[in-house]
């Protein structure tokens, strides 16, 4: 689609995050909006939940977007996890660490979290909320495993692996939101922006 000229509504939306992914599904909409990335940390307490999580880790990136700006947009930051029986799976450090994170995931159902954080420039409000999709992985070999690692495609991914991509071919079945998997909720990221007075669809006079 032709996004950015398509776009009606008038605040913008800045996208707090380095993800190619989550850019490209928010021009997907035909937003009208910037991308800053954010400099957060990642460290949480070790018996958080998995929505806790990916919700305050969404929130601190929008906050420092919010810190270097002076606008009167919406800021929106994102975060993916993935949960294997209570094993949470961030992105892994080496080839090594995405064939041992795709050996726990074949053959078994996980969880991916994905949280989103809405704040509003001009007043501070945020709003914050997540979505969870259950995914089941075929079984696969360990040579499997490795031809899929030495793609590259793994390496800065949540799991280690790419629903939208050659990731897609290990996947058996999903039940929820495909776009939770992606990293942006989109349908969820539109209800919240709607409560920020944007709306994303095209009305007709
Ligand atoms: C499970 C899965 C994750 N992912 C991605 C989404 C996220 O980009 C990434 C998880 O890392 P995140 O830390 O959520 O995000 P990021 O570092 O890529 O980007 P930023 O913090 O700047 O917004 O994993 C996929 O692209 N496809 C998938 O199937």
């Amino acid at each position: 689609m032709d996004n950015q000229s398509k776009s009606t509504h008038a605040r913008q939306i800045i996208l707090a995050s380095a993800s190619p992914r989550r850019r490209e599904l928010l021009a997907s909409l035909g937003a009208n909006f910037v991308v800053e990335p954010s400099l957060s940390g990642e460290d949480v307490p070790a018996d958080w939940e998995p929505a806790r999580i990916v919700e305050e880790l969404a929130l601190r990136k929008a906050r420092s977007v919010l810190a270097r700006r002076s606008g009167a947009g919406v800021i929106v930051g994102s975060d993916t996890i993935v949960v294997l029986e209570g094993t949470v799976l961030g992105k892994p450090d080496t080839a090594q660490d995405a064939v041992r994170m795709l050996g726990m995931l074949q053959g078994r159902e996980h969880l991916v979290h994905t949280g989103v954080a809405c704040i509003d420039e001009a007043s501070g409000r945020e709003d914050v909320r997540h979505g969870s999709t259950r995914v089941r992985m075929k079984a696969l070999s360990r040579r499997r495993i490795e031809d899929y690692v030495k793609s590259g495609e793994p390496m800065d991914k949540a799991g280690a692996y790419a629903i939208q991509g050659l990731g897609a071919l290990l996947v058996d079945s999903i039940e929820g939101d495909y776009f939770t998997v992606v990293g942006l909720p989109l349908a969820l990221l539109g209800e919240m922006l709607e409560g920020f007075g944007i709306g994303l669809m095209p009305s007709n006079p």
